[in-house]
């Protein structure tokens, strides 16, 4: 494409630079904000970073021959350098030119909320695909499509790897998209650039504050979504309004914009007779034009909020009430959340992705209901994010587990007895426990730190009886742990079944002698 052509999307002055005839005819070959990764055609643009700035990488994109650069300020360079007021915006629209707009070619259907994204997403991949359409997502735990599965860096990818990945999709023919936008996406314009149909609000509570700095920040990222990038004629949003800030975006939306969703008065979408029990949730599914009974076998009130969400989606999709109804029933589990890990111990053992305290809560308060034994929660929180989460989650683990092992998650470059002793304080508030006491075996007040996290599941799973639950919270489906600046492989799921194996070895030892 030729360089002219991306001058006009991106709206881009010249720096420094009077060769107006030849730079316009410069062919771009790719887009790259990586210098690392600039390969020689690729146009380079420097984006303002949080610990660095792409200007100071502009000299060595041109070094890996670089045809253009977009920078904010002009700059003196052997190559076409364009100057725009926001980097972010003019990769997000260079992209989407350079990869012709393939959000105009799919339909788009983005999701956001603290908590809840992913499981809402599958859900609804699920009902679409049962009923025959090519659908493709992209999320925290991966992107796929037509078969085809690929890691995820980050939940909404970088504008231009995400013009690139649903460009892709649309070649491939898939119809319908379904994306994670999540609240770095939004406010780093990572979605700009991209025609939503849908949009759908799961919640909002405690997180990334670390980025956002203030709850009224986070909260105007999150509405940013719907209010910036949701503005095509006829697009629709989904707002679960048993949220409170739900009920406050669907009254900023309007009526004739959203579908409510929940048990409140005014939902559109709706359910019934509900019960719930271990083997998930029952009860009648309103739609807007029919009704059905269901059986979902998710666990909890939180996951009935994804399920009013998905439904009330689908709908709009075109998928008739009844086979929304019946996807429902054959959705049984999304990887990493409350993910049992099978045993014949009669230990319940669930590896859950909550890294928030809402998401904690929902998850400890829903084995609470349906588990009769103890609850042993085995979490800790992660490093280089939100600090104010570690005393809020140490708090609810010490009113709502029996038995706690705090540990590390990802520490990142922290200290990881310092992340601890930031959970303990939360505990000790709620407990009003005395300092801190580290040792292998569970203290006074039913806690023990154990920093290690494969002997913290150990500890775990070894402190349950029969009966007992064990949750594994704040990793989920991650295949590593983050220590430091290494990523080593780490999965809790295969730690608790490995621990689980030699403990079912130590049974049948038993009963040989
Ligand atoms: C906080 C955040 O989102 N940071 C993003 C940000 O990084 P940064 O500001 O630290 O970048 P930097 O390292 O200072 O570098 C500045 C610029 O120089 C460039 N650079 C840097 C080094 C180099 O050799 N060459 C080069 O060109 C970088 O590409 C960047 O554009 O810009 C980078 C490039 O665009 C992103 O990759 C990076 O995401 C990091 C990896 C990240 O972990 N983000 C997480 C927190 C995130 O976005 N999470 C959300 C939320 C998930 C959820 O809801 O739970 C997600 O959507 O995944
Ligand atoms: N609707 C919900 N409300 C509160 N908690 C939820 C809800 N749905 C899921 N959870 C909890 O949050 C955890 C993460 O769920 P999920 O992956 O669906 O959310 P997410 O928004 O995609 O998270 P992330 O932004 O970190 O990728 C689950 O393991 C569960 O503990
Ligand atoms: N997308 C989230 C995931 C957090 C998962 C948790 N295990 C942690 O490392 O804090 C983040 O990067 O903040």
């Amino acid at each position: 494409m030729k360089l002219s052509t991306l001058m006009a999307a991106v709206n881009a002055g010249q720096g420094a630079d009077d060769r107006q005839q030849e730079i316009q005819e410069v062919e771009i070959t790719g887009i790259q904000y990586r210098s690392d990764r600039v390969s020689p055609g690729d146009l380079f643009v420097a984006l303002p970073g949080q610990s660095r700035d792409g200007h100071d990488f502009v000299e060595d994109a041109a070094a890996r021959g670089a045809a253009a650069v977009v920078t904010r300020k002009s700059m003196n360079l052997n190559i076409p350098v364009l100057v725009v007021r926001d980097a972010r915006d003019a990769l997000a629209k260079a992209a989407a030119r350079f990869y012709d707009h393939p959000s105009e070619k799919l339909t788009l259907i983005g999701i956001t909320g603290t908590n809840g994204k992913t499981t809402t997403a599958m859900l609804l991949e699920h009902m679409l695909r049962r009923s025959g359409l090519p659908t493709g997502m992209i999320g925290t735990i991966n992107y796929h499509y037509e078969g085809k599965s690929f890691k995820s860096r980050l939940t909404t990818p970088e504008a231009s790897d995400l013009q690139h990945i649903l460009a892709n999709m649309a070649a491939a023919g898939v119809s319908h998209v379904i994306m994670e936008a999540s609240s770095h996406g939004v406010a780093l314009q990572r979605v700009a650039g991209c025609r939503f149909s849908l949009g759908i609000f799961t919640n909002l509570s405690q997180d990334h504050l670390d980025f956002h700095g203030n709850m009224e920040a986070y909260w105007e990222a999150k509405k940013a979504f719907f209010t910036r990038y949701l503005r095509e004629p006829g697009s629709v949003a989904v707002i679960n309004t048993d949220d409170k800030k739900g009920r406050e975006l669907a009254d900023i939306l309007g009526q004739k914009r959203c579908i409510r969703t929940g048990l409140g008065n005014g939902s559109r979408v709706y359910p019934s007779g509900l019960s719930f029990d271990q083997h998930g949730i029952y009860g009648r599914l309103h739609l807007q034009s029919a009704s059905f009974p269901f059986h979902s076998p998710l666990a909890g009130q939180f996951n009935l909020e994804n399920i009013l969400c998905a439904a009330a989606a689908a709908e709009v999709m075109g998928i008739a009430p009844r086979a929304i109804c019946e996807a429902i029933e054959t959705f049984s589990m999304v990887p990493g959340r409350l993910e049992r890990i099978p045993n014949t111990l009669d230990r319940h053992v669930f590896v859950d992705f909550s890294h928030t305290p809402a998401a904690l809560k929902n998850v400890l308060l829903t084995l609470r209901e349906i588990i009769p034994g103890r609850i042993i929660c085995v979490f800790g929180c992660g490093g280089d994010r939100d600090r104010g989460k570690r005393p809020q989650m140490g708090e609810i683990v010490a009113r709502y587990a029996d038995l706690a092992v705090v540990t590390s998650d990802n520490p990142r470059t922290e200290e990881p007895g310092d992340i601890i002793v930031d959970i303990v304080k939360g505990i000790h508030d709620a407990r009003q426990l005395p300092p801190l006491q580290v040792g292998p075996e569970f203290e006074q007040g039913s806690f023990t730190v154990e920093p290690d996290r494969k002997k913290a599941i150990r500890l775990g799973i070894r402190a349950s009886h029969p009966g007992d639950a064990v949750l594994i919270a704040g990793k989920g489906h991650e295949t590593y742990q983050i220590i430091g600046h290494q990523t080593l492989a780490f999965d809790d799921r295969l730690e608790a079944q490995q621990v689980l194996a030699w403990e079912m070895d130590d049974v049948a030892d038993t009963l040989d002698h």
